[in-house]
């Protein structure tokens, strides 16, 4: 998907809104169970709930890993089913010596057509290149990420700047902002001023909105550019609001309170 075609999205849309499919088998509602692809069949709900409301869709790649063959079967049904004019993310946080690289890339873009994949940039240039060579696919890289652990590292000084200053500076003359976009954690819009000093035009995919307790507009506020520049997901907050028959139907009301904020946000663009 195109940069442009995205935020045409979002226009149509008046929406900025990445639902979360971090699907667990033990939160899911019990009526699920009975049947042959339970997980498959939450994520459908889900989807055919939220897509008006939503222009991308993120499977946590753990989620279905963790279920083994099993579930990279609901993942891969999942991926085929969500709409295509909705962009998808792969979040698995890869990054590997590059022939490797080049492998998860495969499978995340060809064996499965995925828009994006989150990559970790700690193995450096040749670990993320190898994703970045998939015409129309996206690398989303680690700059500042939303966990309380995130600042063990990501905010160490060196030549005067924080290391994820670092890896945003030097990351963004690999690819550009067609084809890069960086994760930046809602719980910490107060780095957004400076990030915005060196990815302007970049989008951020911001996780944190909803059970991590990040707000919206804090991020909107310092983190928004000329073509909205954000992804913001929230997963707990709309997928779990009930686990009972109504999931879906609560999931919806969710997303609509955050969608119904956001309309405000792209008009103001
Ligand atoms: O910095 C990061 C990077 C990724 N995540 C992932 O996003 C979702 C958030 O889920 P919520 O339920 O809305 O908290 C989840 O898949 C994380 O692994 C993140 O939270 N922070």
């Amino acid at each position: 998907m195109t940069k442009e075609f995205l935020f045409e999205q979002i226009q149509q849309k008046q929406s900025f809104l990445c639902v979360g499919l971090d699907t667990d088998i033990n939160k899911i509602p019990v009526h699920l169970l009975e049947l042959e692809d339970p997980i498959f069949e939450f994520n459908k709900q889900i989807v055919d709930a939220t897509k008006d409301l939503a222009v991308a869709y993120k499977p946590n790649i753990a989620f279905y890993e963790a279920m083994g063959a099993k579930g990279w079967e609901s993942l891969e049904k999942t991926i085929d089913y969500i709409p295509k004019e909705i962009f998808t993310i792969a979040d698995a946080k890869r990054g590997d010596i590059g022939n490797t690289s080049a492998l998860y890339a495969r499978a995340f873009f060809e064996n499965m057509d995925f828009d994006s994949v989150t990559v970790a940039p700690y193995m450096g240039s040749d670990s993320v290149k190898p994703f970045l060579q998939f015409k129309d696919k996206w690398v989303i890289l680690l700059g500042v990420t939303s966990n309380e652990g995130g600042k063990d590292f990501q905010f160490l000084e060196a030549d005067g700047k924080p290391l994820y200053q670092h890896v945003m500076a030097t990351s963004k003359a690999w690819g550009s902002d067609q084809n890069m976009m960086y994760v930046v954690g809602a719980t910490r819009p107060e780095y957004l001023t400076d990030i915005r000093k060196t990815i302007p035009d970049h989008f951020l995919l911001v996780p944190g909105v909803g059970a991590q307790g990040g707000d919206l507009q804090e991020v909107c506020k310092y983190g928004m550019n000329s073509q909205c520049g954000l992804l913001i997901n929230s997963t707990r907050g709309i997928i779990y609001a009930s686990n009972g028959v109504d999931f879906a139907e609560k999931a919806r009301e969710e997303a609509l309170k955050l969608q119904q904020e956001m309309s405000l946000l792209v008009q103001s663009i």
